[in-house]
């Protein structure tokens, strides 16, 4: 078994070059079902849920094919319409699938999505999209089909904001007959950046970023071009790694507007922020002051965030608290946090923490991608070695996490465990 060994470092300082969002990256990718041409995806990340896509790909004949930076995609001999149960759940956003192969075949076939499995994660409001369109969605044991003589545009007023069903709606809209209109959209740049892609090849989506989006159908979609918007979620991370121990991090192809809320926030901590074009630099003096973190819908502070941020807090002499309101049971890092003596408490729905106490490694297991950012930010403030486990949640979201924590300094190795190291590590959920 892999893990990712993480030393007690000093300060962080250097460069990092941010990819291309995976959550967008995954909605492009299947919107790409859409169109009727070749269609190039520049910036798409080299991540295990991609891998997954060109698997799912090749089943139903859609070809993907790499091109340095770029990916190719030949939608035009797509045969099939029902993806396997099993490549549908290892991740999370299978579910664009079903808007994108119900929009240009009328049917589609697909296992419940899976992912981060931090908390229940409903699709009721992507099933409410599909029906108010018109399609019959039937729910099976491992997965469910969605079927339409022919989709009608409609009003949808979402019953909470959610990306994921926003983004959703626009796939099955952008060619059914007629205008749609969604309120109470999300207004994340993953919604913009797909917008931005389908209009490319044609669509008629208006509104995208603010919460009422217009779609008129259109009959066929062109191939086209897009490159793919920065991952504001793993710059985040490493802008907080600077403040770990007062070191300066500068992250790279990145809109400075997505991470907004973070900037603010790491300010508020007590670090120096400056952007430039295209590109942050964090910077930490040591001193980290606590702080109260509401991670919320965009624009708020991003959920994705709130993980690292509370390793973050640890070193904050005083009292922080952190709640989640997209996801409020997202605390699977806490227990793991105080094995490496982390005091933190869950009261209700929000994690308390006591923060600058020592740290100190140890094994601890990480149960989602995040969970994992959050363990190795806490693993090189501790003193002596954290190992941590669960490295294929990691490699859901990171091209290199490794490499790209190397390049700012920080004394990171993945290392396979020997039989000895088996028997140390102790159960470690809980
Ligand atoms: C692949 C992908 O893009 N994943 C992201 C996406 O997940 P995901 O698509 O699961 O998240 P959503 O934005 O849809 O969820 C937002 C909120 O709406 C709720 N909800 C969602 C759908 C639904 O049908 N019913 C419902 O009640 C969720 O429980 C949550 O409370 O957005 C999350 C919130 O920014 C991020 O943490 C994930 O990284
Ligand atoms: C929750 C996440 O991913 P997913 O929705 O793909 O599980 C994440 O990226 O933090």
């Amino acid at each position: 078994m892999r893990y990712i060994e993480a030393s007690s470092t000093g300060p962080l300082r250097g460069t990092v070059h941010i990819p291309g969002a995976k959550n967008s990256s995954l909605a492009l990718l299947a919107a790409a079902c859409l169109a009727d041409d070749i269609v190039s995806l520049e910036g798409i990340p080299r991540i295990e849920d991609v891998r997954i896509v060109e698997g799912i790909g090749r089943d139903i004949g859609m070809e993907l094919r790499r091109e340095d930076e770029r990916i190719v995609i030949d939608p035009r001999f797509i045969h099939s319409a029902a993806i396997d149960p099993g490549k549908a759940s290892s991740y999370r956003a299978s579910y664009y699938f079903a808007g994108a192969l119900l929009a240009k075949f009328g049917s589609v076939t697909i296992g419940f999505p899976g992912g981060d499995d931090f908390v229940a994660r409903p699709i009721d409001q992507h099933i409410k999209a599909f029906r108010a369109l018109g399609a019959e969605v039937r729910l099976a044991s491992d997965h469910y089909v969605v079927e339409a003589a022919e989709l009608k545009g409609a009003d949808i007023y979402f019953d909470t904001v959610t990306s994921g069903a926003t983004i959703n709606a626009m796939l099955a809209a952008s060619r059914a007959r007629g205008r749609t209109r969604l309120r109470n959209a999300a207004l994340d740049p993953e919604v913009v950046d797909t917008a931005h892609f389908l209009n490319r090849l044609g669509a008629r989506i208006y509104g995208a970023g603010t919460e009422c989006i217009r779609i008129e159908g259109v009959p066929y979609l062109n191939g086209g071009s897009h490159t793919v918007i920065p991952d504001r979620l793993i710059a985040g991370a490493f802008l907080m790694a600077a403040g770990l121990r007062g070191g300066q991090v500068t992250v790279q192809n990145i809109i400075p507007e997505h991470l907004g809320s973070c900037l603010a926030k790491l300010e508020e901590i007590g670090m120096h922020v400056e952007c430039g074009d295209g590109r942050i630099t964090a910077s930490g003096t040591g001193m980290l002051k606590a702080t109260r973190v509401r991670a919320g819908m965009y624009p708020g502070f991003a959920t994705d965030l709130q993980q690292p941020m509370t390793s973050l807090l640890l070193l904050a002499g005083g009292k922080s608290i952190v709640t989640d309101r997209v996801f409020p049971k997202r605390f699977a890092h806490v227990p793991q946090l105080r094995r490496l003596g982390a005091d933190i408490e869950i009261r209700r729905e929000s994690a308390f923490i006591r923060g600058g106490l020592p740290l100190k490694g140890d094994w601890v297991h990480a149960t989602d991608v995040r969970a994992g950012t959050s363990l190795l930010l806490a693993g090189l403030a501790a003193e002596g070695r954290t190992r941590i486990t669960g490295v294929e949640h990691l490699e859901r979201g990171y091209e290199d996490v490794v490499a790209s924590f190397r390049a700012i300094g920080a004394q990171v190795a993945m290392r396979e465990m020997d039989e000895r190291e088996l028997g140390e590590r102790l159960p470690l959920q809980g």
